[in-house]
């Protein structure tokens, strides 16, 4: 049997900017859960097993959702930040006889629902081409300016040098359950995985990403997201390659 290659999904946030009583994942772009849409992304991308990271009490709204899906679904109880929800996802990984054999493991937000399964490729290959730590980045395309905390002047930023950061980050499975240890231990805290294994020393790859990538924040994000899917044949695929090769300098 070929080696696993495990999707951690963390879905446990309370989705406090979205507002609302129904778990963001559980929400719908299409007839599908974005829960739904992401395993199926996973699976797409050459994932074989997902692990669900969730508050028991949500649990019940995803169901349906998990009965359906593609691949072999494990789930775990979240943690109160992303950080401590993904730790409980590694270590529900390293405690699974057949799972703890990985070798690749991603890291996806749940609510990134439209992500493509190229992008998933992309990242698993360069995790088996030896990386370390590879995540799908996007040039920024506004202008930007760094704000003054004490109320000084604002300061441009040459935007030719960021990037917007998206999931699913890619690993080898032990460097980054060993990062996210290290980090519990110095209480560290990280907005990403990528950023975890960066402080445990590790070299950072950024991949193309896409538009379609998008995470589900806020309520507008959701609609933004329907318009994007039934027009998903004529985005980021072509356009976001385009400036990915003109402006990426990774
Ligand atoms: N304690 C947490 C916090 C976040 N997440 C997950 O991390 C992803 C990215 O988080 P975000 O979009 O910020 O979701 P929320 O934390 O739910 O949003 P908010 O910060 O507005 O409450 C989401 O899939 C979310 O469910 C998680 O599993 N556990
Ligand atoms: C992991 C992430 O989606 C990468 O861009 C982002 O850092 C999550 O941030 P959030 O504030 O938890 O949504």
């Amino acid at each position: 049997m070929s080696e696993p290659v495990v999707a951690i999904l963390v879905a446990a946030g309370l989705g406090v900017r979205y507002g609302g009583t129904t778990p963001k994942p559980a929400l719908r772009i299409t007839r599908q859960a974005l829960i739904s849409m992401s395993i199926e992304a996973m699976a797409a991308g050459g994932c074989t097993d997902a692990v669900v990271v969730a508050n028991p009490a949500t649990l019940g709204h995803f169901a349906r959702a998990l009965a359906g899906a593609p691949i072999p679904i494990h789930t775990t109880n979240g943690g109160d930040t992303r950080q401590k929800s993904v730790r409980n996802g590694l270590l529900s990984v390293a405690q699974d006889e057949r799972l703890a054999h990985t070798k690749v493991i991603l890291v996806h937000d749940a609510v990134r629902p439209m992500v493509p399964a190229w992008v998933v490729a992309e990242v698993i290959k360069c995790v088996r081409g030896g990386a370390s730590a590879v995540a799908p980045a996007l040039p920024v395309v506004d202008s930007i300016r760094m704000v003054d905390p004490n109320g000084g002047p604002t300061q441009v930023v040459d935007r030719s040098l960021l990037r917007a950061i998206q999931t699913p980050q890619g690993f080898p499975f032990p460097l980054i359950l060993n990062a996210h240890e290290a980090a519990a231990e110095q209480g560290l805290e990280f907005t990403d995985d990528l950023a975890c294994a960066e402080a445990a020393g590790h070299r950072v790859e950024l991949v193309e990403g896409s538009r379609l990538a998008m995470k589900i924040t806020e309520p507008t994000d959701l609609t933004v997201a329907k318009a994007m899917w039934k027009a998903r044949a004529t985005i980021g695929h072509h356009s976001g390659r385009r400036l990915w090769r003109q402006r990426s300098n990774h």
